[in-house]
């Protein structure tokens, strides 16, 4: 169904790299908002599960106020290669989000291939959680078009989003950046490139000794979210959050920062290690610090 033009998001055509647990739930936030989405994964049993996920993640988010329940969602369609790039209703993406895995080669490779396939002036937003924005703008034509988001998850609920502002990035690219995300309902915090930025910085590092204190036996990871919520007033807990990331993608948020960084802090401790090897990535795996059998990602 296309979008009609009460709909904040009539108009728009984004394009999503990466149909994992980011891409899935950043089209669920623009298709919720009437924002046209194509979705990019070569990943053929990732793309396939996305549309299910997406419906699944704006009906949720209907259901719970964080998404206008008058708008005509989006079209989304999904799509194996960046050869497809032209979105819904085959014309060009207004703006391009990646949000493919954490690895800077894999992240430089697919921005260096997207930009030179969009029009000059089209805002090119990389959501990477650590990687500094200056380091992925050395891949692309055209560094003025690149900007960082730091959309949490899950993005239709979280509302503030972290913006980062590269040396390069162009005021234009700013200002269309926040006028997308005014129309999606989103308020920026702009901060400067860094390894981590900000959010990333404080809480990666914070999980990575959650996981230490239940690993020295000091207490269960229920007893440490417990604390944590109760007493320092954390929604959800570091491990319960931590499950929710993906602990693949923490441990490659890990190393992003303990590379560019040098703090042993950063350094991703054994036991994440171990569960990633094993295969328990959280949520998204129906396992990690908690058991989430049966309950859809
Ligand atoms: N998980 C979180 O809570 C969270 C929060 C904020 C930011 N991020 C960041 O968002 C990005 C995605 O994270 P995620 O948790 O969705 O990871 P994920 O592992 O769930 O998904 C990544 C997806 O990218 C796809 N991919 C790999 N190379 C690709 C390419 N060249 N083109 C298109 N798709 C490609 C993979 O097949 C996979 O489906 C990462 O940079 C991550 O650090 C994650």
């Amino acid at each position: 169904m296309a979008a009609e033009s009460g709909t904040p998001g009539a108009g728009r055509r984004l394009a999503v790299l990466g149909a994992g647990v980011m891409g899935s739930g950043i089209a669920a936030l623009a298709v919720g908002h009437g924002v046209a989405v194509s979705l990019i994964d070569p990943d053929r049993q990732r793309l396939d599960a996305a549309p299910a996920s997406v419906d699944h993640q704006v009906r949720t988010a209907r259901l719970m106020g964080a998404l206008p329940d008058e708008a005509v969602p989006g079209a989304l369609v999904t799509c194996p290669s960046l050869a497809d790039l032209p979105t819904a209703d085959g014309t060009a993406p207004t703006a391009v989000i990646e949000a493919v895995t954490e690895d800077a080669d894999a992240k430089a490779k697919v921005l260096a291939e997207v930009s030179a396939l969009v029009a000059p002036g089209t805002p090119i937003i990389s959501n990477t959680s650590s990687i500094p924005i200056d380091e992925l703008a050395l891949a692309m034509a055209r560094p003025v078009d690149l900007i960082g988001t730091h959309f949490m998850n899950p993005p239709y609920l979280i509302r503030t989003v972290e913006v980062i502002r590269g040396t390069h990035t162009g005021e234009a690219t700013l200002e269309a950046l926040r006028a997308l995300l005014a129309a999606l309902h989103r308020q920026p915090i702009v901060v400067r490139d860094a390894p981590g930025f900000v959010t990333s910085r404080i809480l990666h590092p914070m999980i990575n000794d959650a996981v230490r204190v239940v690993a020295a036996g000091t207490a269960s990871a229920e007893s440490v979210d417990g604390l944590m919520r109760g007493c320092l007033g954390h929604p959800t807990g570091p491990l319960r959050t931590a499950d929710l990331i993906g602990l693949d993608n923490l441990v490659d948020s890990l190393w992003v920062l303990h590379r560019r960084t040098g703090d042993e802090g950063c350094r991703p401790c054994d036991v994440l290690l171990e569960m990633v090897r094993a295969g328990h990535l959280g949520r998204k795996s129906g396992r990690g610090f908690y058991e989430y059998e049966g309950e859809q990602a």
